[in-house]
């Protein structure tokens, strides 16, 4: 008795745990930690109160995101097998308070960036994170749901890699840089391949839910196969960023990255329509990202130490 008790106590935290989805946070880190050491890199100065004030404020915007996504695809039936969903955990009458719960975090990491903005003097800052959670909302909120449509990918390139690398540069440099335009176009195709990897293992719920996302649309096969070239041609921009030295030579450190890339292009490919066995697939995409974009920040910072 006490064991079943305990078996279903250690899987509902093991579920709970999924929910809060804390290596998916990553992508609110690693935007700021490039944008910020490219801007290190070409002014030799950190601002580390400006540093922190907006990973508070990214932080906050992305738990948002996060517990907004469960509300909404609670709405449209399409999470129904997502036992790991906030609102499958909590009862569909907890969708007011972890709507209310969400867009509090929202309105805090908003009210934190505008204060950075008066601060600055500059609302710049304050544009591109409202533009990023405007995108934000279209790709899962009513009445757009463009994620349903399958360009949940090209929102997410432009939300986390021009967006908000932009922005974490322009935080601590207030103007534009080419190397951070060119940074924020990997971070971005990165960003968007840990979505794309996310859609593998939900094809038939999402064909039921009326969601195209890019898996459904071309298959699992065609879609394992673009995500390699897709992979690859990251690793092929950063050398071409080099080559044209927008990049420091440094730079070519993230390629111990594809370490994680081969491992997810081969997970993949062995097993695309798998659903349990390519569930995984996404976290090794967030290893990837991770080391990715940390590897390519340590390079932009090596050149000024
Ligand atoms: C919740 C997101 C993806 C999960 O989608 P899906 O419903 O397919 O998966 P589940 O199976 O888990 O339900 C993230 C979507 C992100 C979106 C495209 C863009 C969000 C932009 C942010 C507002 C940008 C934040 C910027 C900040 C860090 C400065
Ligand atoms: O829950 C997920 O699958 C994702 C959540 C999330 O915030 C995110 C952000 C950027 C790229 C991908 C993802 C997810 O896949």
């Amino acid at each position: 008795m006490t064991t079943v008790i305990d078996k279903d106590n250690s899987s509902r935290r093991k579920l709970w745990r999924a929910a809060i989805k804390l290596p998916l946070y990553s992508v609110a880190l690693i935007p700021l930690w490039v944008g910020t050491t490219v801007a290190i890199a070409e002014t030799r100065n950190f601002n580390g109160t400006n540093f922190l004030i907006f990973l508070f404020a990214s932080i906050c915007i992305q738990v948002w995101v996060n517990v907004s996504n469960d509300v909404f695809d609670a709405e449209t039936g399409v999470d129904v097998n997502k036992l790991h969903s906030l609102i499958n955990l909590t009862g569909k009458e907890t969708s007011n308070f972890w709507l209310w719960f969400g867009n509090s975090f929202l309105i805090v990491g908003i009210l934190t960036t505008s204060l950075l903005a008066f601060w600055q003097k500059d609302v710049t800052l304050l544009i591109l994170v409202l533009l990023a959670c405007l995108l934000g909302y279209s790709y899962q909120g009513p009445p757009f749901r463009l994620g349903y449509k399958g360009i949940g990918e090209i929102i997410c390139f432009i939300t986390y890699g021009l967006l908000s690398v932009s922005a974490a540069y322009y935080n601590q440099n207030p103007t534009w840089s080419l190397t951070a335009l060119a940074a924020s176009v990997i971070v971005g195709l990165a960003t968007s391949l840990i979505l794309f990897c996310a859609h593998f293992h939900q094809v038939e719920d999402d064909l039921a839910g009326g969601k195209y996302s890019p898996v459904v649309r071309l298959g699992t096969k065609k879609s394992a196969r673009l995500l390699s070239w897709w992979g690859y041609g990251i690793y092929f921009l950063i050398a071409v960023f080099v080559l044209l030295k927008i990049f420091p030579l440094l730079s070519l450190l993230s390629f111990v990255s594809l370490f994680y890339a081969l491992k997810l292009f081969r997970h993949v490919n062995n097993y695309h329509d798998q659903p349990n066995q390519v569930s995984n697939c996404k976290f090794i995409a967030v290893s990837m990202y991770l080391s990715l974009g940390l590897l390519l920040g340590i390079g932009f910072l090596l050149p000024t130490v």
